[in-house]
C-alpha cells in the first residue's frame, strides 16, 4: 500500500513523516527530490536561470533558493516555468524510488506537498494522510523555522490549495496543532492501522 502524506507549508510533513521512518516505515519525500534535482552543478539550475533569469543563481552558480522563492510566490508565470522545469524530473525520480521500495515493507508513504494540486500522483497512491493544522500554526512554525516574512509565508499558502479543500479530500487527517509527542501518538496510530490494512476502512 502507498500512503501519500501531503499538507500546506509548515504543517509538519517532515516532521510526521521522519516519526513514520522511524517505526521503519519507507519514506519517499519529493521536497528531497526537488533539493536534489536542484543541487549546485544539476542541469534543472541553468534552466532555472535560463528561463528566470540569472539573478536566480549565487556568484557560486548554486540556485538562490530565496531568490527563485520571493520570483515565483509574486509571480504565477513564473511558478509555472519553474514547475514545467522541475514537475516531470521530480515525478520521474519518485516513480524510481517507489519501484525500488517494491513489496519490501507492508506500506510506505511518499511526501507530496502538492498531492491535491497536481493530478499526477494520485494514481500511484493508495490512500491519502493530511497532516493538518491552523493557518495561524503553519505560518508561526514556517516563519520561525526559515527566517521568511509573514507575508511571504502568506503568498506561498495563496498558491496552495485551501485548508477546507484538502481536510475534503484527504481519507486520513492527522491534526498537528499540539507537540511533537501529540503528533508521535497519532502517526503510531495510524502506522497500527496501515500495517493491518483489513482495518484500513473507507
Ligand atoms: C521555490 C523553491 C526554490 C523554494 O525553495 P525552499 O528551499 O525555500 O523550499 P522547499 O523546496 O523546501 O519547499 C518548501 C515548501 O514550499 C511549498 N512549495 C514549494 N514549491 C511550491 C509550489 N510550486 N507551489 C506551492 N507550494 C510550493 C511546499 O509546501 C514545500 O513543502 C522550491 O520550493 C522549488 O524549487 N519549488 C518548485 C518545485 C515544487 O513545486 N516543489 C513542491 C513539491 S513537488
Ligand atoms: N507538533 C509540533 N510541535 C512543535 N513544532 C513542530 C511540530 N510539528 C512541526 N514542528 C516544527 O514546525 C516546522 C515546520 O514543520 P515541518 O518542516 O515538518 O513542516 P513541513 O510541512 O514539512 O513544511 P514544508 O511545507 O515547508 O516542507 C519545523 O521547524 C518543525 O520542527
Amino acid at each position: 500500500m502507498i500512503v501519500g502524506l501531503t499538507g500546506g507549508i509548515g504543517s509538519g510533513k517532515s516532521a510526521a513523516a521522519a516519526q513514520f521512518a522511524a517505526l521503519g516505515t519507507p519514506v519517499i519525500d519529493v521536497d528531497v527530490i526537488s533539493h536534489q534535482l536542484t543541487a549546485a552543478g544539476q542541469p534543472a539550475v541553468l534552466a532555472i536561470a535560463r528561463e528566470l533569469g540569472n539573478d536566480m543563481l549565487n556568484a557560486d552558480g548554486s540556485l538562490n533558493r530565496a531568490a527563485v522563492r520571493s520570483k515565483v510566490f509574486e509571480d504565477a508565470v513564473a511558478r509555472q516555468q519553474l514547475e514545467g522545469i522541475l514537475h516531470p524530473a521530480i515525478y520521474e525520480e519518485a516513480q524510481r524510488q517507489l519501484q525500488e521500495v517494491g513489496n519490501t515493507a507492508p506500506y510506505c508513504i511518499i511526501v507530496v506537498p502538492l498531492l491535491f494540486e497536481s493530478e499526477r500522483y494520485q494514481p500511484l497512491i493508495d490512500r491519502s494522510l493530511l497532516i493538518d493544522c491552523e493557518e495561524s500554526v503553519q505560518i508561526a512554525r514556517t516563519m520561525q523555522r526559515s527566517q521568511m516574512s509573514e507575508m511571504e509565508v502568506k503568498n506561498i499558502m495563496a498558491a496552495q490549495l485551501s485548508r477546507e479543500t484538502r481536510r475534503q479530500l484527504a481519507n486520513d487527517i492527522i491534526s498537528n496543532n499540539g507537540s511533537l509527542d501529540e503528533l508521535q501518538k497519532n502517526v503510531i496510530a495510524f502506522h497500527q492501522k496501515y500495517i493491518n490494512p483489513c482495518i484500513v476502512s473507507n
